[in-house]
């Protein structure tokens, strides 16, 4: 176990007030692959993970004795329902054996007309804002990424247009969204937070926080029961025998053969929505902010888009041969900035947890094996498992060049399981259902063809509510921002 643990707040409060992911990066280093922290308001130690064959018990083999830990849970529940991300056991077996066929890799190359129509969509009215305002302006990129996102998952979802952000539906939620993280920046959140997980029943007070979580919720409700109203009213005017194949189409069909109640169908419509979109926009986010203070790789990944000569089928964006410094640019993004930034469990039952490397106990006896009893809170910190020292070389630093190199990433044995031996889409039975298209998204977005992008002199921070998301140091009360200085050039 670190030291420095305090009295009621154990070893918490610090690591959510040091910047995003270093206390673990210094823990690891300092104590290895596995340690103890000591919980707030007394709670339990909380053990934290790095080790692989640990990782792959806890995510593949027994991933439901190793359910989603508290606050985590009743948060999701809160935002988004009883769907696939808040589900555990038999129901997520069932929701999954449903779901995946719309996700496979045949149905994702389906929606790569879709994506690349939002990508031009997104080009055109930045250009046009751009020769408004003579050719260059400071851009919040986090309003055109979230635009962005949440009108592809509309699309490839369920056939809905958000009008990159102006529909009233889009404005609401992203909105909402907006809201939800700026309440959740105050440091009183971490407060809210451990004091929640001591005492669950308070998540019946309308604290500020929570009110916004719920706020989410209704939309979603109201906005998922109009889809379904209107896709039968569809099916019933057409003679059809159900929407088109989407999401919602897969979704009302199970309903209708009583695979699935409504209220599952809504709570599942809604955990896309909140699933899908986030979590692309705030990679987009720093991509694009890492490619802006390196204008030699931005100018590199431009000259290999136009060189390329037409536009990338799905086959040529997904092919890491076809683009491959695309390829790279998209896996060092997902590698440094894990939109979940850690990953927490809790044992259903009493288990026992394998050790790849051997712990030796401050008592000098060495362990390959740990007892974990039931209610046992495990940590895996993806952001300091994919910049780990002796692992990933200058871990901390943005070098897409590494997984092209010989010898530029450490053998595959060494890493992590799960997409490129990374955990930022988790792995196993619940690995991302939509990696395949966040990796889609990442890879079909042409903001740095036609423009050039530089940093401004605004500091960005790392924060994390719910999903990691960029703020500006001093500005924290504007929620999420990504400012950057954009140049037409084309
Ligand atoms: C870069 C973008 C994305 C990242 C980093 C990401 C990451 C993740 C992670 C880490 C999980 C596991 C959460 C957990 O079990 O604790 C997850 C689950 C999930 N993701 Fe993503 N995601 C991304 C984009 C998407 C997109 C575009 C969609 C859908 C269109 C999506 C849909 C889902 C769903 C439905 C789950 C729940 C899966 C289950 O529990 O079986 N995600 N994602």
């Amino acid at each position: 176990m670190p030291g420095g643990a305090r009295l009621l707040w154990g070893h918490e409060l610090d690591v959510f007030k040091a910047p995003v992911g270093s206390k673990h990066s210094r823990w690891f280093k300092e104590c290895g692959p596995a340690y103890r922290l000591k919980g707030a308001l007394f709670h339990s130690d909380i053990l934290v993970i790095s080790d692989r064959i640990a990782i792959n018990h806890m995510l593949t083999t027994k991933v439901y004795t190793y359910e989603k830990a508290p606050p985590a849970r009743p948060i999701i529940e809160r935002l988004v329902g009883h769907g696939i991300i808040w589900a555990e056991g038999e129901q997520h077996k069932r929701f999954r054996r449903l779901m995946d066929t719309v996700f496979s890799a045949a149905s994702t190359k389906q929606m790569t007309p879709d994506v690349l129509n939002v990508s031009a969509r997104l080009v055109t009215r930045l250009s046009q804002y751009l020769q408004d305002n003579n050719g260059d302006a400071v851009i919040n990129m986090v309003h055109w990424t979230s635009s962005a996102t949440l009108d592809i998952i509309g699309f490839v979802g369920f056939g809905y247009d958000f009008g990159l952000g102006e529909s009233d539906e889009a404005k609401e939620i992203i909105g909402a969204w907006a809201d939800m993280v700026k309440a959740g920046l105050s440091e009183m959140t971490f407060f809210a937070e451990v004091v929640l997980r001591a005492f669950p029943f308070l998540l019946s007070l309308p604290l500020e926080a929570l009110e916004a979580q719920s706020k989410i919720k209704k939309i979603c409700d109201k906005l998922a029961r109009k889809l379904i109203d209107n896709a039968q009213w569809d099916t019933a005017s057409s003679g059809n025998k159900g929407p088109s194949f989407n999401f919602l189409g897969l979704m009302m069909r199970a309903s209708g053969e009583g695979r699935m109640t409504t209220q599952e169908t809504i709570d599942n419509l809604a955990s896309l929505v909140m699933a899908g979109y986030s979590t692309t926009a705030g990679t987009l986010d720093f991509l694009l902010y890492e490619l802006a203070r390196s204008p030699e790789r931005q100018q590199k990944l431009r000259d290999e888009l136009l060189a390329f000569g037409r536009e990338p089928s799905y086959d040529d964006l997904m092919n890491p041969d076809r683009l491959p410094y695309l390829d790279a640019v998209v896996k060092e993004g997902i590698r440094m900035y894990p939109a979940a930034v850690h990953n927490a469990r809790i044992t259903t039952e009493d288990d026992v947890l394998p050790l790849g490397t051997p712990v030796r106990m401050p008592s000098g006896e060495v362990i390959r094996e740990l007892h974990l009893p039931a209610g046992q809170i495990v940590y895996m910190p993806h952001m300091s498992i994919q910049t780990l020292e002796g692992l990933w070389k200058d871990g901390e630093t943005f070098m897409p060049e590494r997984w092209l190199e010989p010898g530029g990433l450490a053998p595959k044995e060494n890493l992590q399981i799960g997409w490129s031996n990374l955990l930022s889409f988790n792995a196993g039975p619940r690995q991302c259902l939509g990696y395949r298209l966040a990796l889609l998204e990442a890879k079909a977005s042409r903001i740095p063809v036609p423009n050039t992008g530089q940093p401004t002199p605004a500091e960005v921070r790392k924060r994390v509510v719910a999903v990691l998301v960029p703020t500006v140091a001093g500005e924290e009360h504007k929620g999420t921002q990504m400012p950057l200085r954009v140049t037409l050039i084309h």
